[in-house]
């Protein structure tokens, strides 16, 4: 008895020092690799940094960019955040493939890794290339053959762009539904050669699905960081809500796939939903169908990368535009400027064209420095490591979330003389653009963004047109439009009305239909 007694105490003692054995270690193993991570502000027991974090994200995270430097690590509620404020920190981990990773968390668990933006690994790589090789053969490229197909689509809608705008005979006016419109119709009919018209009840209802969608996400933002709260009644509407919008543009596109496999013909791809198909066809003629999509549902795939690509190709744009007719509103001088670059280069009788851009250095001064000034995603897209690494001597271990500051990157004292002056001259040297590496409007390295030439080529030609036309003005008796924006995936200027004012100008010859 006293025996059983003894074997079962020394039984208890030598599991309790194994315990403490195992626990001490793992917290010594856990405050050496805490010690490793980047410099960062302390925050609360499982609310982290949260509670903390008052405004605007972006200011917030660059304010502690002073504070910490330009790597710091900040946890908000369960996450790990690394945040990196200097372009060649960004650019080294970028390069990186464990950099390459998307923030497992309730959003992702939503598209479930389709599309591109949020897919990772294989799958993720083989979209890449495909979208980049089907893009390019669209026309979409720097130069060379086929950029017509490009200048062609965006010219269409500029000219009914300015067509809008002239019947108003200067009238105050809200461009941005007119420029949801245009951006909108640019990027779907490449995607799927769809157009709309902006009073069209199906596009209405189609961008209301996608702005209730980023504003329901920007509720839901909480339960990126404690997943718990996902089920707080307030959450879980938006939850559902978001999924029962998802399912409906779902139902949208895919009604655009069905379409479009009706009429199908492999020797004439249309768009890049055609682009699919033919994948698709040649896959399935290859016996090899459940590989393509590593074994997703193609289908889903297609809906994902055309949601992806309009999500991605027509807000950061319409957001830089208008931006760019902000600044043009408050610095009427330098609208002047382009003016008269744009009357001296492209003359009175044509709208500006893709050729002419070389020689507009300050009309395309002026769209970089609005692109600096009011970076339109400020945050790039947020990143996460797929095993640990170490950058800039810290440890990043697997799974953290990793922020390319963009805004911080774009407004430092450092790298900018005066930040916060509207001046596209520092853009110019000796008479041409000169861009220096730490301008990265579209991010940098393995993930930069997909659309980059395609926005540069809309900004360009939408905004030259725009002014070529018409005199920009602030309306009577308003206060000019602000600097501070509406901050969400992209900083969105709040609501504003402009006049838009003939120019002398010949008659512009329209494109044939
Ligand atoms: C002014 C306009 C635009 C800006 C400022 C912009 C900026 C960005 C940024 C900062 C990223 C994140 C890069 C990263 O994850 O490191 C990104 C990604 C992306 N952008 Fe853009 N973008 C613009 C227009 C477009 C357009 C027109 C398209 C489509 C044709 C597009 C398609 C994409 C895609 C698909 C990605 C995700 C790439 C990936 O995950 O591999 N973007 N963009």
């Amino acid at each position: 008895m006293i025996g059983d007694v003894l074997v079962i105490g020394n039984l208890v003692f030598g599991f309790s020092v194994l315990f403490l054995i195992f626990t001490l270690n793992w917290l010594l193993t856990t405050h050496k690799r805490w010690r490793q991570l980047p410099p960062g502000p302390n925050g609360l027991p499982i609310l982290g940094y949260l509670p903390f974090i008052k405004g605007d994200f972006h200011e917030n995270l660059t304010d502690l960019s002073h504070q910490y430097g330009k790597i710091f690590s900040v946890r908000l509620g369960q996450e790990l955040f690394v945040v990196l404020s200097d372009h060649k920190l960004i650019r080294e981990a970028f390069r990186k493939e464990e950099f390459c990773a998307r923030p497992e968390n309730t959003f992702s668990k939503i598209l479930d890794g389709l599309g591109i933006i949020n897919a990772e690994g294989k799958l993720w790589k083989d979209q890449r290339r495909f979208l980049h090789d089907r893009l390019r053969s669209f026309g979409i490229k720097h130069a060379g053959n086929g950029r017509e197909m490009m200048e062609d689509r965006i010219m269409t809608e500029v000219e009914e762009l300015i067509e809008n705008l002239g019947s108003l005979n200067s009238a105050p006016v809200d461009l941005s539904t007119h420029l949801s419109c245009t951006v909108s119709n640019v990027i779907c009919s490449m995607l799927m050669s769809v157009r709309f018209h902006h009073d069209d009840s199906k596009f209405k209802r189609f961008t209301h699905l996608l702005d209730e969608g980023f504003r329901l996400f920007t509720i839901m933002a909480a339960a990126a960081f404690l997943p718990f709260l996902r089920f707080l009644p307030g959450m879980s509407k938006a939850y559902t809500q978001i999924c029962k919008n998802r399912d409906e543009i779902g139902e949208f596109f895919q009604q655009i796939v069905d379409e479009h496999r009706h009429s199908f013909s492999p020797d004439n791809v249309r768009d890049i939903v055609d682009a699919y198909l033919l994948a698709i066809h040649q896959a399935k003629e290859e016996n090899r169908l459940d590989s393509l999509f590593e074994g997703r549902n193609p289908d889903k795939q297609i809906q994902q990368i055309i949601g992806d690509m309009f999500s991605a190709g027509s807000e950061s744009v319409k957001t830089t535009l208008l931006w760019s007719i902000i600044f043009a509103i408050r610095e009427q001088d330098k609208q002047k400027q382009v003016q008269e670059e744009l009357d001296r280069v492209v003359g009175r009788s044509r709208l500006p064209s893709l050729d002419d851009l070389p020689h507009l250095p300050y009309t395309q001064a002026f769209i970089l420095e609005c692109m600096r000034r009011s970076t339109a995603v400020p945050l790039g897209t947020i990143h996460s490591t797929s095993r640990d690494s170490y950058l800039g001597g810290y440890l990043i271990p697997k799974g953290t979330q990793v922020v390319p500051l963009i805004h911080a990157v774009h407004m430092s004292e450092t790298l900018w003389k005066n930040p916060k002056e509207f001046s596209p001259d520092r853009f110019i040297q000796d008479d041409t653009i000169h861009k220096p590496d730490y301008f990265i409007p579209f991010g940098v390295g393995r993930r930069m963004c997909l659309g980059d030439t395609l926005a540069k080529a809309e900004l360009f030609l939408v905004f030259s047109s725009l002014l070529h036309v018409f005199t920009i003005t602030a309306t009577e008796n308003e206060p000019l439009p602000s600097l501070k924006g509406h901050v969400g995936a992209t900083v969105t200027p709040n609501k504003f009305l402009m006049c838009a004012i003939p120019r002398q100008i010949e008659t512009i010859p329209k494109k044939e239909a």
